[in-house]
């Protein structure tokens, strides 16, 4: 077991957040551990921000608390070396370099000034550390966002939408950033509106809609669950569909090819042995992970 207030240990208890008739966020609890990338996913306007936001103080929870290493935001004594965020990537002042910003932001927390050319290297933007953030591109503002998370060598990092804007080469260096951070020990939690855009980089997820948990869990039995069926190829195909009794087999259009829904290679496998039916080709379908989300978010969809 995990020691009780470890202190990378994201906390989410009962958060509630109001806005008039809106809740917007809504009875939600999720732990986030050490050594884990998490997602956090949910439609637009499903409530991510606004949690991130009550993790990092900017917004007080009508009801519940979150905390960081057992603490609050607020009460964390050197913020910065305890949690790295990047909520969106535009609160940059747009005159000054990207090197300029993040020195700033080193005299302030009182860390060395080399440590702003560190991340800048880190991130991939030495080439444009002396450019203005207003040249930047989008994807260029996300890794200056990330540098500045990554600035105090926080044992926690929440990053909102990190993907947004990089091209695809930068997702995968994303992706590989992300993981070797939780090797080494971090705690990421990356907020997310595409369930396939992370399905890859997280260990975890927690889906929201219209601000209530959805589900929890590991992204592997998420993919257990989505996993569509399989294809087989047989020369006997009438006898397999006659051993199979009751589960929908579908032609697939090519002779001797069936698609089977909601089962299992090995199953399938077993039940063509038993009933003597050779195969030639017994292939687990891709699985819609997306397709899941949608069904899992979807009734409780609409934007508010
Ligand atoms: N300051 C605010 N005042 C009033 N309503 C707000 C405020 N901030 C958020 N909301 C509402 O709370 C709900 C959740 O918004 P939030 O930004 O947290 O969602 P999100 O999951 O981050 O969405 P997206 O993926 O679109 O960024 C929405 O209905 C939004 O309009």
């Amino acid at each position: 077991m995990h020691p009780p207030h470890h202190p990378g240990r994201i906390v989410v208890s009962n958060l509630t957040k109001r806005f008039g008739a809106i809740r917007a966020v809504d009875d939600l609890s999720f732990t986030v551990e050490p050594g884990t990338v998490t997602g956090f996913l949910g439609p637009n306007g499903a409530g991510k921000t606004t949690t991130l936001r009550m993790l990092l103080g900017l917004v007080a929870p009508t009801h519940g608390i979150a905390t960081i290493g057992g603490y609050r935001y607020a009460d964390l004594t050197r913020p910065l070396e305890v949690v790295g965020a990047a909520l969106e990537a535009s609160g940059f002042h747009k005159r000054r370099t990207g090197l300029a910003h993040l020195r700033v932001l080193c005299a302030a927390a009182g860390l060395p000034a080399r440590r702003a050319d560190e991340v800048l290297d880190l991130v991939g933007m030495s080439p444009a550390a002396g450019r203005r953030v207003g040249s930047y591109s989008m994807g260029m503002r996300q890794r200056l966002g990330l540098a500045q998370a990554l600035l105090g060598d926080p044992r926690v990092l929440i990053l909102d939408e990190p993907a947004n804007g990089l091209d695809p080469a930068g997702i995968s260096w994303l992706r590989e950033l992300l993981r070797s951070l939780a090797a080494a020990g971090k705690t990421v939690l990356v907020s997310s509106h595409l369930l396939s855009e992370v399905e890859q980089t997280v260990d975890d997820v927690v889906i929201i809609a219209a601000g209530r948990s959805v589900r929890q869990g590991r992204v592997a039995e998420l993919k257990a669950q989505a996993h569509s069926g399989v294809r087989v190829r047989t020369p006997h195909a009438d006898r397999l569909v006659r051993a199979l009794p009751g589960v929908p087999v579908r032609a697939a259009g090519e002779p001797g090819v069936l698609l089977i829904e909601r089962v299992h290679a090995a199953d399938i496998g077993r039940v063509a042995l038993a009933a003597g039916v050779e195969l030639h080709e017994l292939t687990p379908l891709q699985s819609d992970l997306q397709e899941l989300f949608l069904a899992l978010t979807n009734e409780k969809a609409t934007i508010r």
